[in-house]
């Protein structure tokens, strides 16, 4: 059934809700104001001709925006789609009955090729290599070539892969099937440094033409410094397997934020908006104004990048980093930037910052950055009963923020939280506040 609606509002996700019969359904690539027929299903909606357009409607710049699920604001103005996450996060305050204010998102001067991070997977359609990502919600791939919110370079070295697999005659991997052998390439690469490092993810081990292939790349593209062989037999989801082989250079590649060496491994977690990550962090620094005489937490630390950042203003940092790897990392990290007042523990941030309370151990500041799922009421229970002086929280999802600062709030003060756009085109927001403790009522 098909009918002509008015869209009421944009929601968090990027999908224009339109209201028929009272009941809301989710249509994409429509903004609000806009009139359109739209073909109704049982919770969504398709545009099927658009009638009245909005002013923040633009031309999205990638040809397969509207299959591929990576982005999701290109249909919508720049300056529109900071306006949209900013409202959002407003809203996540006040569904939670807190009054916050919000800040105007820190956009991006360039809101295009920002990630350092390319991931494309590989498949076949019609008896040709296609490589790019998945269809939105299936496992269908989408030819990409050039993706515009990635790195230039890896979207040369993902092209050159592609004709280098086929002049070698090297199978690309059938999930349906289980069979073939390159499930995906990863790029990484550093704009400071400009090392990159490849990381081809195969089925098995044995890589027939591996030589071959690695040369031909290396000879068209002299600025990769590293490739990785990553085997993954496991017919999951999941990308990258237990096995790896360094097949040429050190295996990583380093890269620089605030002055500081960070080195960047296939599996190493590092925030994909380099340049939006400076300002993420400088704006965590600013808040926290640390003396030389403070003693900090950082956790959920992840390869220590923000509590290397900061040591230099602080007497002593603790990192506390659930994964052994990026612990393992971490210490590397401190290590090249020649930090010594820093130490790092893997384990349960909330067991230890459980054990720090009550062992009564002196902290002055703490900054949190956990993942999507924000602190466990474990860690909350425990900064409501430490009441540390300061508290950065950095936090990518602005339910469980705006959740997390409602259980802090009666402890701590909150200052404006500040959203900053890590995500352009997409519908992702980061958020940093600084939350101070509440003075005692004599
Ligand atoms: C959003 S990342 C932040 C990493 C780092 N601060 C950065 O900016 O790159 C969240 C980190 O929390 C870690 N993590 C997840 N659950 C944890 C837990 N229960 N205790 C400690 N760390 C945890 C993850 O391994 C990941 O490194």
């Amino acid at each position: 059934m098909s009918v002509k609606l008015v869209c009421s509002r944009v929601d968090e996700q990027g999908y224009g809700i339109v209201y028929y019969n009272d009941q809301a359904y989710k249509v994409s690539n429509l903004l609000e104001g806009e009139e359109a027929e739209v073909e109704l299903f049982s919770q969504s909606g398709k545009v099927v001709s658009l009638i009245k357009k909005s002013p923040d409607r633009v031309k999205p710049v990638c040809g397969v925006y509207h299959l591929c699920g990576g982005c999701q604001l290109q249909h919508i103005r720049y300056e529109h789609q900071l306006d949209l996450k900013h409202d959002y996060v407003k809203n996540c305050f006040k569904e939670v009955n807190l009054d916050v204010p919000v800040l105007k998102p820190i956009g991006m001067n360039d809101p295009y090729h920002y990630r350092n991070k390319l991931q494309i997977v590989f498949s076949e359609k019609k008896k040709k290599i296609v490589a790019g990502f998945y269809e939105e919600n299936t496992h269908k791939v989408v030819n990409a070539e050039d993706c515009d919110i990635q790195d230039q370079v890896g979207n040369e070295i993902i092209k050159t892969f592609k004709q280098l697999m086929a002049k070698h005659k090297i199978k690309p991997y059938l999930e349906a099937k289980d069979e073939g052998l390159i499930k995906h390439v990863l790029v990484k690469r550093s704009q400071v440094t400009k090392e990159v490092l490849v990381v081809i993810v195969t089925r098995d081990l044995v890589f027939p033409g591996r030589n071959n292939i690695l040369k031909d790349l290396r000879q068209k593209h002299p600025e990769i410094t590293s490739v990785v062989q990553n085997i993954n037999p496991r017919r999951t989801s999941v990308v990258l397997g237990n096995e790896e082989k360094v097949i040429f250079g050190k295996g990583y590649i380093e890269d620089v934020l605030l002055g500081h060496r960070f080195q960047i491994g296939s599996k190493t977690f590092y925030q994909v908006n380099p340049k939006q990550t400076e300002v993420l962090y400088q704006k965590a620094i600013e808040l926290l104004n640390l003396s030389k005489n403070d003693v900090v937490l950082d956790a959920y630390a992840g390869v220590g990048t923000i509590g290397i950042s900061l040591a230099k203003q602080a007497k002593e940092v603790l990192c506390v980093e659930i994964n052994p790897d990026s612990v393992k990392n971490a210490k590397k990290n401190a290590h090249i930037n020649q930090i010594n007042n820093i130490d790092f523990v893997c384990e349960d941030a909330s067991k230890y910052i459980t054990y720090m309370v009550n062992q009564k151990v002196k902290l002055d500041a703490i900054v949190v950055d956990p993942p999507r799922s924000g602190l466990e009421k474990a860690f909350v229970d425990a900064l409501n009963q430490i009441k540390v002086k300061k508290l950065v929280y950095i936090s990518c999802d602005p339910k469980t923020l705006s959740r997390d600062l409602k259980q802090l709030s009666y402890k701590y003060d909150i200052h404006p939280v500040q959203p900053v756009d890590m995500f352009s085109q997409t519908y992702h927001i980061e958020n940093v506040v600084l939350l101070t403790a509440k003075k005692q009522v004599q």
